[in-house]
């Protein structure tokens, strides 16, 4: 058969391109890449050969190995593992299965370096070959394949590659990448071996180079197979043997993600359930984060022995970002993803996984000197954690321990508050957290409900994100204080007592002026308002609108639910009137019940357009209101 030429996929083409015009400081991943694959090959033929044992045949020793050809200028990566066929060749080193990618690439910034630094979060897998390669070889027979079914598969990574039908005397694959005159320096024996022995330290199956043996004297020298790991899986090391950098590599392995991670739990549990977990938190959130095609969850091993990638039984929706590994005897060796989702041990594991990730987090959270970290993972990942809150009710008290938000006293940019720290401020007399829902920061952080609040000393959290309508109604306290929104009719601030309270200037009208003030407003608005009173939550602002805490809809609600097609039942709100406002002082020295009427229908709008970033009758508005000022 003659060679094929085959097109990349354009996405593929796009990688290379972007791999070709990136200047790596860090070019040997492409080491850790080509052993990350010789390894997980190997790891699907251990799986495979559970039920057929005879696709082992005759070579049922695992290794990697590793050599160096000075004169030809190649390194070549083998493996005995799966190997593939002339199809997946053909499949597998055209395309790129993860849906993240494409939204990546269609993405691109003009920072060639800042897209260097991220192209790593796609297992750009075997195609990081050509950082290092101008042409690359790969000689490959599936375990199920002939002596004259093997493939040999090349490119030189410039947009397509030729494949045909080979022969290779045994299973397994061999890459062999050209070197580049720049990289040739991987062909030295002292940087081939450090980086090597970098790369596999954590690997299970064992890695060996051929090293040139000292020559005696007039001889050529001879060349050894020299094993440079010890071949144990990391996972299954005492957790106190185990050095950060062992960790990290290995989490670079496991998920090909170049960056280090932020934090790992490694837990080694007997009794009644046993298991061994290494679970990672990654320093960055993946593209795909909130697109249900994400690739997520666990490798599973049962009894060390790999059975299947992403297997996402073993956590929860909202703690989809974890990457890591368990390890358990507690499973059968032929347990199926379908298996799983009914499986009692498996939603064992999951229960426990997921406390042993909250319980990662909470260290994080506690270590002050990681407090910059706890920050990375907060921005990270903290709208996905809020999912938990209305998810995971059993774990709801771990998940508000980790919540950090922005406050009015810690600004609309510092999202570090947490509700213990709130707590442990909160006036004396104070009962209850409170907290305010907009559509930005900008608009949560100068909202006229906090006005009062603000000025009695009661700190507000400051909430502006799509989640945080749904998270806070599934809220209702927190170590016995009730959360209570800003704008609800009753703030029930009775008994707090702050400084200010106590300079209060004493008000300027009698009670009886007052109330015809009232009266007044409530005649004007007739049906337009569900009632008129004097407000004390206001300063600044002439009026606001309030309802009752537990039936009001918030603008975000509301836009939420008539998106959905639902009809949203019109709401009337209380108008509170801030009777010290000048605005409301000048209305009222209005005695035309006519003009007072277009003054009472202005505030009620201006408080209506605070609330909700928009009105009904805008154009309506504005009439009034210039009539009002031409006045
Ligand atoms: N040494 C190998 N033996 C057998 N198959 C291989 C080998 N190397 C690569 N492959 C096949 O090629 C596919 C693509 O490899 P690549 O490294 O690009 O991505 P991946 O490993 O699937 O993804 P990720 O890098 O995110 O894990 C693999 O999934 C595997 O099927």
């Amino acid at each position: 058969m003659a060679a094929e030429t085959h097109v990349f996929q354009t996405k593929v083409s796009k990688l290379l391109k972007l791999l070709a015009n990136s200047l790596y400081s860090n070019k040997e991943v492409f080491l850790r890449e080509l052993v990350s694959n010789a390894s997980d090959a190997i790891d699907k033929l251990r799986f495979a050969a559970i039920a057929k044992p005879e696709l082992l045949g005759s070579d049922p020793v695992f290794s990697i190995r590793i050599s160096a050809d000075k004169e030809a200028g190649t390194l070549t990566v083998s493996d005995n593992g799966i190997g593939m066929t002339l199809d997946e060749a053909n499949e597998h080193l055209g395309t790129i299965a993860q849906s993240g990618t494409e939204d990546f690439l269609e993405h691109l910034s003009a920072d060639e370096a800042k897209n260097a630094q991220q192209i790593g979060q796609f297992g750009v897998g075997f195609y990081s070959s050509f950082i290092v390669a101008d042409r690359v070889t790969v000689v490959s027979r599936a375990a199920t394949a002939g002596e004259n079914e093997a493939v040999r598969w090349e490119s030189d990574g410039s947009g397509t590659f030729t494949s045909e039908l080979t022969t290779r005397a045994s299973r397994g694959t061999d890459v062999i990448l050209h070197l580049r005159d720049e990289d040739k320096n991987f062909l030295d024996p002292w940087t081939l071996r450090e980086t090597i022995t970098k790369y596999s330290d954590h690997i299970s199956t064992p890695v060996y180079l051929l090293e040139e043996k000292p020559a005696e004297e007039g001889k050529t020298p001879d060349k050894d197979w020299v094993q440079v790991n010890d071949a144990k899986a990391l996972w299954t090391l005492p957790p106190k043997e185990v050095t950060d950098d062992q960790y990290k590599e290995f989490y670079k392995h496991l998920t090909h993600d170049w960056e280090d991670p932020l934090c790992w739990a490694h837990n080694r549990v007997e009794g009644d359930l046993e298991y061994t977990s290494l679970l990672y938190c990654p320093s960055a959130a993946p593209y795909d984060l909130y697109n249900r095609d994400l690739q997520k969850g666990l490798k599973l091993f049962v009894e060390r022995v790999f059975i299947m990638d992403r297997a996402d039984a073993f956590l929860p929706n909202y703690l989809r970002f974890i990457k890591g590994l368990v390890d358990t005897n507690d499973l059968p060796l032929n347990v199926s993803r379908e298996l799983l989702q009914e499986s009692r041990v498996a939603a064992k594991l999951k229960k426990a996984l997921t406390r042993r990730a909250l319980d990662m987090f909470a260290k994080l959270a506690d270590d002050k000197d990681a407090k910059e970290k706890y920050g990375v993972f907060w921005t990270q990942f903290g709208r996905v954690l809020k999912e938990g809150i209305v998810e995971d009710p059993d774990n709801r008290k771990a998940i508000l321990g980790l919540l950090r938000f922005a406050t009015t006293k810690a600004g609309a940019s510092d999202i570090t508050v947490s509700l213990a720290d709130y707590v442990s401020r909160m006036p004396e007399g104070q009962k209850n957290i409170y907290y305010v829902i907009a559509n930005t920061p900008e608009a949560a952080e100068g909202s006229p409900y906090l006005e009062g609040l603000k000025k009695k000393g009661v700190e507000v959290l400051l909430l502006w994100e799509r989640i945080d309508e749904w998270m806070m109604g599934a809220l209702t306290e927190f170590e016995g204080h009730k959360f209570i929104p800003a704008t609800a009719a009753d703030l029930e601030l009775e008994g707090v007592k702050s400084k200010t309270d106590e300079a209060e200037k004493p008000s300027e009208t009698s009670k009886e002026e007052d109330d015809k003030a009232v009266a007044r407003f409530k005649a004007a608005l007739g049906e337009k308002v569900a009632d008129v009173r004097i407000s004390d939550r206001l300063v600044d602002s002439a009026a606001c609108v309030v309802g009752q805490h537990d039936q009001m809809l918030t603008e975000q609600m509301r836009r939420m639910l008539e998106a959905a097609g639902q009809t949203v039942p019109e709401e009337k709100y209380t108008l509170e009137v801030n009777l010290e406002s000048p605005l409301v002082k000048k209305a009222l020295k209005e005695n035309d019940p006519t003009r007072f009427s277009e003054w009472a229908d202005v505030i009620l709008d201006q408080a209506l357009l605070s609330e909700q970033g928009s009105l009904k009758d805008p154009a309506g508005f504005v009439k009034r209101l210039n009539a009002l000022l031409l006045s």
